[in-house]
This record gives C-alpha cells, structure tokens and sequence, in this order.
C-alpha cells in the first residue's frame, strides 16, 4: 500500500451491450464526490435510494437509476465505493462514462484493477482472486461450486494452516539454535519439529495425488475424436454439440483443423474434439492435420477412437499406443448393417448410429460418468491450478529435505522449513508475489 492517495477509478461493471441494468462502480477517495457532483445528496451508507443522475457540469439529467454508497472500509475494495445502476442502454453507458471523466482525479480502470485494490487493502488473499476470477469464467454448476469454494476461502485455509504449522515447527528448530550448547534441549525442540513436519507431509502428499481433478474441473475434461477418414468423427461431433460445428462429408480427408466444442454434462464441462483422420496415404495439409490429431489425442483426457461398422476394422496406429489406456472404442454407422442382428462386439467397444441417433445418449452417459469418476467428490478442497500445484511440491520437497537431512545441521534444516513456509506463503500471496500479479490480475477485464 501507498501513502498517497490513488487515483479514482471508474468502470462499467456489468457486461457491455444492451441490458435491462447496466452497473458502473466507482472506487477511491474521489468516489463519495461522484455522488455529490452526479447524484446528490449522499444516501446512508449500503441503502439503495432513486437518484437523477446529472451530468457534473450544467447538471443535465443523463438517466434516472439507483445509487450505492460503500464508505471504506467496507467495500469490496475497502476503498470508499460508489455504484451507479444505470438503465443498460449503450448511450446511457456512455453518457455516464463520459461524464465521470470530467471529474478531476477520476480515470477508467485497469483491467482487475478493482480486484487489486481488494487484494492490497487485504480484503482477499491471492488464491481468493484466482478463485474470483475463476467465479467469473464458470460455465458450469460443478467449476461454480469449487470456483465459489475458493473465492470464500476453502483452499487459503488450507495453505494458511499447513504454513501455521511449518512455523510451529520452524519455532522449535530456532529454540534448538538459541540453546545449541545444551544438546539435550536441542535434540527435544527437534523431536518435536520433526514430529509436526512427520504429520504433514502425508497429507500434502495426498493432496498432491488428486489425480489433477479441480484442474480438470476448472479447465475442462477433454475428449479427443479420433479414427481414420470417414468413419463420422465429425458428424459425432455435431450430434454432441446439436450444432453443424464442423464439415461433414462423404470425402475422406474432410476435417484437417482441430474443433473443439464444450459441453455441460451434469455440470461438468467436457470440450471435445474433432480430429482430422488417420491414414497413410495423405497429402501435405492432411499430415499436417494428423499431426495435429495426435497432439490433441495427447493431450486428452479420454480418446474415442471410432470405425466404420461396415469397413475394415481399423486399428489403431502405433502413433497412439501411448493413450491407448485411456480410450474408448467406437463403432459407428451400426444403422448400415443388414439383417438387423446387433454386431457382435468387444465388450469395451460401444456401438453407434449418428445417422439414426441410436446409442448416441448412451455415449454421453458413459462420458459423463467417465469423466465425474476422474473428477470425483465435489465439495473436496483440491488443488485448482498449476501456480498452487508447483508451490505445494516446492513446499512438500522441502519438507521431505527438513525430515530427511541431519539433524546435527540445524541452520540447514531451519532453512528447509522457512522454504516450505515461503513457498505456501506465495499461494495466498502472504510473502513476496510481486512477480506473478500483473499475470493474475490481467485476467480480469475492465470492471472486475
Ligand atoms: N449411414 C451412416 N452414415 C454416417 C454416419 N455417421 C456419419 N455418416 C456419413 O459418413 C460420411 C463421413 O462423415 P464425417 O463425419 O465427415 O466423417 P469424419 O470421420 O469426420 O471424416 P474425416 O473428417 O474425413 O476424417 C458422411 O457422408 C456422413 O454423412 C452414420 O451413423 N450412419
Ligand atoms: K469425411
Ligand atoms: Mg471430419
């Protein structure tokens, strides 16, 4: 925090675009003079009052909404804060903006440039932001849930309490230097750090094992759509979106480009994507586009690899050995086989129409259910993304060094703790993170 004042800023903070209720904020010690030039008389601080809204000079009437007073602290940035809900016209939005520039000491915000203020007023800690910012971006109820989870506290509570007790033991390792002529004291307080640190590693270690499921939550589940030419990759894709996202055609060699769809399966968002098909006889672009399957198929969560009910059962190349663990088989255009007797399939292998819809709800079902078993318990405080996930190993190596390395060292082993302890400070942002601020704020657009 500075000692002089920061300038006021001012910012439409409700979506851009036509809307019933457009809401602009307002923020800093210029913000109650808003009111007094805009919208006056000041209303009683968190009372929601009916105001004409007049321009600063000449005092034309620009809209007529409501007003909020926020007096700091307490704000959302803990800096005095107005609120302006405006009818959402664009003009209006516009009228109202343009005037607020007129105020002396007023600019528009950065973008996250109120949620910085929050952080730096220590309103919210830095995993609290990201899980704002995360709030914000949700598009389903399951990142909703962990997203809100965050944002209140859960996963700095978390961090707070495995660095509380790092310190602890940090304490006694330091009690231990202060008597280093009285080993038998020094040997004791050790005990007791090496006992606290005994306890901890476990359960960062078992945090750490989470299979990556609150980043899969927060980033999506992936499926790639793989198989040769043809075989109705992309007309799968248009079934599961219930869009014409991608071309469809009866030429092999039809989808080079990646394209990708996301989907809302019970709350849980899975982005799937259709691939270009392999083959060995391709021309350049059509390589490039197999390079490209592949890269995706690698990157997925769950690969389908889908065939042809009526052509050769292609299998799949030596390319995607590596994933082969994690796909499922499709067989698709089942609608084409005569006699109507059902295929006699491998029991992992799933049967398919696109054209006739027929066991198209069956394969969402297996993929939602495929990906809440990777997902798994909501509600858990997990770890939600890679800043936190290095930051935790950091701190567990340097725990497993502190439990490790010899006793007889106690400065070193001090330094193994205050390691961990920085390295867990830095989640929420309690030590050192200029670094990484700019990356996380800039997430934000104008007005958060
Ligand atoms: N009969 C039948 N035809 C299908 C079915 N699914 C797709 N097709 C047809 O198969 C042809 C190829 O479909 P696409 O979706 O373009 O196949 P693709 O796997 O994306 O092909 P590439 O992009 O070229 O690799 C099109 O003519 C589709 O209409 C199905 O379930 N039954
Ligand atoms: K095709
Ligand atoms: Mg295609």
């Amino acid at each position: 925090m500075t000692s002089q004042p920061e300038p006021t800023i001012f910012a439409l903070a409700s979506a851009p675009g036509r809307a019933g209720v457009a809401v602009v904020r307002i923020s800093g010690t210029g913000a109650g003079r808003v009111l007094d030039f805009m919208a006056a008389p000041r209303p009683e601080p968190r009372r929601a009052v009916g105001r004409a809204i007049r321009h600063p000079e000449g005092g034309t009437v620009l809209d007529r909404g409501v007003v909020l007073w926020f007096p700091s602290p307490k704000s959302f940035t803990g800096e005095d804060v107005v609120e302006l809900h405006l009818h959402g016209g664009r003009a209006v939005v516009q009228a109202v903006l343009a005037a607020l520039t007129v105020l002396p000491g007023l600019r528009l915000a950065e973008p996250g440039e109120f949620a910085r203020r929050a952080f730096e007023a220590g309103k919210l800690d830095l995993a609290e932001v990201e899980g704002l910012a995360d709030l914000i971006d949700a598009e389903t109820e399951g990142q909703r849930r962990q997203a809100l989870a965050q944002a209140t506290g859960a996963l700095s509570g978390l961090y707070e309490g495995w660095r509380a007790s790092v310190i602890d033991a940090l304490a006694y390792v330091e009690a231990g230097l202060d008597f280093s002529d009285e080993a038998d004291i020094g040997e004791k307080t050790f005990a007791e750090a090496r006992s606290i640190i005994g306890v901890l590693v476990p359960a960062v270690n078992h945090h750490l094992d989470d299979g990556h499921r609150g980043e899969i939550l927060r980033e999506g589940f992936r499926v790639a759509l793989t198989g040769p030419p043809n075989a109705g990759k992309s007309s799968l894709l248009n079934a599961l979106a219930r869009r014409d996202a991608a071309i469809v055609s009866a030429e092999a060699g039809t989808t080079r480009d990646v394209i990708e769809v996301r989907l809302d399966l019970k709350g849980l968002p899975v982005i799937v994507s259709d691939t270009a098909g392999f083959r060995e006889a391709a021309g350049d672009i059509e390589r490039e586009g197999m390079r490209r399957s592949l890269a995706v198929a690698q990157a997925a969560d769950l690969v389908l690899w889908l065939t042809d009910a009526t052509g050769p059962r292609t299998t799949m190349p030596a390319e995607l050995a590596a994933v082969a663990d994690r796909t499922l088989l499709v067989l698709n255009k089942v609608d084409l086989l005569s006699g109507g007797s059902a295929p006699v399939l491998p029991d992992d292998m799933v049967p398919l129409s696109v054209k006739s819809g027929e066991g198209v709800a069956d394969l969402v079902e297996r993929l939602q259910v495929i990906a809440s078993e990777r997902i798994g318990h909501p509600g858990e405080t997990v770890l939600t993304q890679v800043r936190h996930r290095r930051l935790v190993e950091l701190a567990r190596d340097s725990l497993v060094a502190f439990l490790q390395g010899a006793s007889d060292d106690v400065e070193l082993r001090a330094e193994d703790l205050r390691r961990a302890a920085d390295a867990l400070g830095r989640i929420t942002g309690r030590v050192d993170v200029e670094d990484v601020l700019d990356q996380i704020f800039g997430r934000f657009c104008i007005g958060k």
